[in-house]
This record gives structure tokens, C-alpha cells and sequence, in this order.
């Protein structure tokens, strides 16, 4: 029978299999996932085979996982040798961030965006306490609902306070398995308590399992919906950290560049002070926000090579 994981403490899965009921697995031998090694080969969010092992307790065993479409790490997706698996199968992941009190960067956003795509993950921008936004603050809002809605992304404006946009996320979470980041402070948890009433005792009773207490803070955890669909929110993942890749890389994962990099004279061209670069081109005709390409030289920066 298949079932998902939603929580894993190290030696021990909390499953939920197709029938729709709760129990508790550990793995049964030794298992490969594609000839990566894993710190724990088994992930929130897989797709498992289990087998019974005890009807009386309740628990089963892992005998295979189901190839995850994709997943996010603790450190790269690329370091295959030493990484570590927090979430698998995720069908997006929600930023949600603030123009003020406080306002977020647009350096945190562009690189959890970078992260999302290297992830292969769509991301969806939320920013929240509309209530509090000033004049300016609406137009900054303007200024990237724009940017961003332009490149591909989906970006709502709410209030978990007046409840302004929050249908539309809710919409959104819908019958899907969503990672919520964003720093801490922007309203994650009030969003979630405004949406979805007596959520907390929810959560409070699958913790509550291991005897152990929660352990949130070190182990990603699912949640159901109450309509459907199932989040993934974990202090240790809320930000996206951003993935290790080359500097070559780097523009792959800006939608708006990407399309362009063919047309680039160099097919090594890094869009700085190359002659033809069809990217500084397309920044200086205004089809590149330049801000986006400010993101782009920031980040290049760090990379080291
Ligand atoms: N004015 C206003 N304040 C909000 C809104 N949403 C949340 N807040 C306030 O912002 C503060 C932080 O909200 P939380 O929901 O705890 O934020 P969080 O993202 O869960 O933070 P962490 O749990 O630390 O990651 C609280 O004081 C909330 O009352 C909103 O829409 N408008
Ligand atoms: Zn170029």
C-alpha cells in the first residue's frame, strides 16, 4: 500500500496511507534512492510503499519511495554526496513578506526566487499587512506586483488583520502541497490561524504522537487542510537558503534572462561588461527590470567560481 510521509524524527516516519489513516513507520533495510546517498533517505512529502509489520501497535514498514518530482535540501541540491532532504513533492511554496513592519528586501525576495527555480518549485509571492501599508508603501507594492507579475509570478496583496486577499490564497492552497517561507514576524502563523480556525488543536494532536514533545524546530512536519490540500511550515526551512550553483548558473534561474542567454555573443558570457551581451541589452531597452539585474550582479558576486 502507498502511503505519504508527514513527519520523520530520525528513525521513525508518521505516515498517512492511502485509506487515509495515520501510523507509524520505520524503514525496512537499507534503501537507495537513485544512487543518492542521503543523511535520511526518507523526506516529508514522498510517496512510500509500506507493508504491515504490527496490526496491534499500528506501525509499518518502508519497503520503497516513489522517485520525487522535487525536493528541497538543507544545503544544495547539487552537493549530492552530503545532502539532506528536508521536503519532497512540494507543488509550491508561498513567500510571504511585508512592504513595512518591516519591509523585506528585495535582495531576500529575488533569492528565494532563485532558490524556488533551482528547486524547480513554483513560488508565489504573498505580502501581507495591507492594513498598515502607507501611500508609498502601496506604490512600492505597485512597482513589484508589476515586476514580478511581468516575469510569471502570481503576487497578492492581503491582511490576515482585515482579511483583504486571503480568499485568494486560500484559493490557492487548494487540493496542494505548499511550503510556506518568509522571515519571521511577516504574519505566517496568523495567516493560518485566520484561515483555518482550530488548526492549532490540529496540529497539537499529530505532534503529540512521539511522546517526545515537539521537535518542530529541527524536523519539517505536514499539515492537512481542512478543505484540502496540505502545507509544510517549519521555523528551520522558512527560508530558503539559497542553493549552491556556479556563477554560469546564475541567470538559468531568472525566468526574464533565460529566454534571452542563447543570444548572448559568449555562450560563457556572465552579462557584465562582455561586448554583445544580449541581456544588458535587453536591460537598457527596459524588457530586464533593472532592478532584477541589480539582484543579478549582487548575487553573482557571492558566487565564488
Ligand atoms: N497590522 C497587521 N499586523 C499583522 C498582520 N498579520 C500579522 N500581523 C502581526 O505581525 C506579528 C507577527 O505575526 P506572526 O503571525 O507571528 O508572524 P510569523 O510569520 O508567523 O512569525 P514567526 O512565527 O516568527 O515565523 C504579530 O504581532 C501579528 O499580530 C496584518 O495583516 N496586519
Ligand atoms: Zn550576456
Amino acid at each position: 500500500m502507498k502511503a505519504r510521509v508527514y513527519k520523520s524524527t530520525g528513525s521513525w516516519y508518521w505516515l498517512k496511507d492511502e485509506a487515509g489513516r495515520f501510523c507509524r513507520g520505520r524503514i525496512k533495510g537499507v534503501l537507495k534512492i537513485g544512487g543518492i546517498t542521503s543523511t535520511n533517505p526518507v523526506a516529508v512529502g514522498d510517496w512510500v510503499v509500506i507493508e504491515e509489520e504490527d496490526v496491534v501497535a499500528g506501525t509499518v514498514l518502508i519497503s520503497s519511495i516513489d522517485d520525487r518530482h522535487n525536493y528541497i535540501t538543507r544545503t544544495s541540491p547539487h552537493r549530492k554526496a552530503q545532502h539532506h532532504i528536508i521536503a519532497s513533492n512540494l507543488d509550491q511554496a508561498i513567500l510571504f513578506a511585508t512592504i513595512r513592519e518591516p519591509r523585506t528586501s528585495q535582495g531576500f525576495i529575488d533569492r528565494f526566487l532563485i532558490s524556488a527555480e533551482a528547486y524547480h518549485i513554483p513560488a508565489i509571492l504573498v505580502f501581507n499587512k495591507a492594513d498598515v501599508y502607507r501611500e508609498k508603501d502601496l506604490e512600492k507594492y505597485a512597482e513589484w506586483e508589476d515586476m514580478y507579475q511581468e516575469i510569471g509570478y502570481t503576487v497578492l496583496l492581503v491582511s490576515t488583520k482585515t482579511g483583504q486577499g486571503i480568499d485568494a490564497v486560500k484559493t490557492l492552497l487548494n487540493n496542494r502541497t505548499t511550503l510556506l517561507s518568509g522571515h519571521s514576524g511577516v504574519g505566517k502563523s496568523s495567516f493560518i490561524n485566520a484561515v483555518f480556525p482550530g488548526f492549532q488543536l490540529k496540529t497539537q494532536e499529530v505532534s503529540d504522537w512521539s511522546g517526545k514533545g515537539l521537535h518542530t524546530t529541527t524536523f519539517a512536519e505536514m499539515f492537512d487542510l481542512p478543505e484540502g490540500g496540505s502545507i509544510i511550515d517549519t521555523p528551520g526551512i522558512r527560508e530558503l537558503g539559497l542553493v549552491d550553483f556556479s556563477r554560469q548558473e546564475l541567470s538559468h534561474y531568472f525566468p526574464e534572462m533565460r529566454a534571452l542567454l542563447q543570444e548572448c555573443q559568449f555562450n560563457n558570457c556572465l552579462h557584465q561588461n562582455e561586448p554583445g551581451c544580449a541581456i544588458k541589452q535587453a536591460v537598457n531597452d527596459g524588457r530586464i527590470h533593472v532592478d532584477r539585474y541589480v539582484s543579478y550582479c549582487t548575487l553573482l558576486e557571492e558566487i565564488r567560481k
